[in-house]
């Protein structure tokens, strides 16, 4: 499958209106997903910027036998942590709806990052193209934990990370090859503290976010910043 290098910006007015937009979107990515192919499968980015509309997807009508759920990145931390990515879509959506445990597949980062990784790929293995990716953005550029000035590692579908600029320093990420391996991406970039990253990537500076392609390109969707 060819990438698209296509990136598409989408402003919203309101905190309301960029969570009710996403929701839409990924009901819709579901709906057609599980028309083509029986199922729907999807990437979750962690972080503060999703939750919302992870909490929105917990009241919605979907089809959740059919879903099944992936993470972008992880902290190498305890699972009930509150930093863990995992535990925050939980808590928010996944522990409110009828998906399958078996089909919700968070990453092992409590093993460490080099067997948490290991493992990750493991279960990646034979996995077929995601349909929908979904991203965050830090205010460095980084996305998943694909950081700035880091190497970039696509020797497994999941690889380790070391010396995370933001805490905790090991992480367990999907790697650029394997993110990029999907139907549709959709970041989600709320709040001025972005709004360098922002600037950077649409002055078509390399950071680590401009990485990520899909064969639909890339639709990112914003509040509080300025697209100049
Ligand atoms: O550390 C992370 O940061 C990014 C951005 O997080 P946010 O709190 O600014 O939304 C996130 O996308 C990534 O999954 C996470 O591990």
């Amino acid at each position: 499958m060819s990438l698209n290098a296509q990136t598409r910006w989408h402003t919203f007015q309101s905190q309301e209106e960029i969570n009710q937009a996403a929701l839409n979107r990924i009901l819709a990515a579901a709906d057609a997903a599980i028309a083509k192919h029986g199922s729907f499968l999807i990437v979750l980015a962690g972080g503060s910027t999703p939750k919302a509309v992870y909490q929105l997807l917990a009241k919605a009508d979907a089809d959740w036998s059919k879903w099944h759920v992936y993470h972008n990145d992880d902290r190498c931390l305890p699972v009930d942590h509150v930093e863990r990515n995992s535990k925050m879509a939980r808590d928010a959506w996944l522990s409110h709806v009828a998906i399958p445990e078996s089909q919700i597949h968070d990453i092992p980062a409590e093993l460490g990052n080099v067997a948490g990784a290991l493992a990750y790929s493991e279960i990646l293995k034979g996995v077929r193209t995601f349909d929908l990716v979904i991203l965050g953005l830090g205010e460095d550029g980084h996305t998943a934990s694909l950081f700035p000035g880091q190497a970039v590692d696509n020797s497994a579908d999941a690889v380790p990370v070391f010396n995370s600029p933001k805490p905790p320093a090991d992480r367990i990420t999907i790697s650029q090859k394997r993110l990029n391996d999907t139907h549709e991406v959709m970041f989600l970039v709320t709040g001025a503290g972005k709004q360098e990253a922002v600037d950077n990537w649409r002055k078509g500076v390399a950071i680590p976010a401009t990485l990520i392609q899909s064969p639909n390109g890339v639709d990112v969707y914003c509040f509080g910043v300025v697209l100049s």
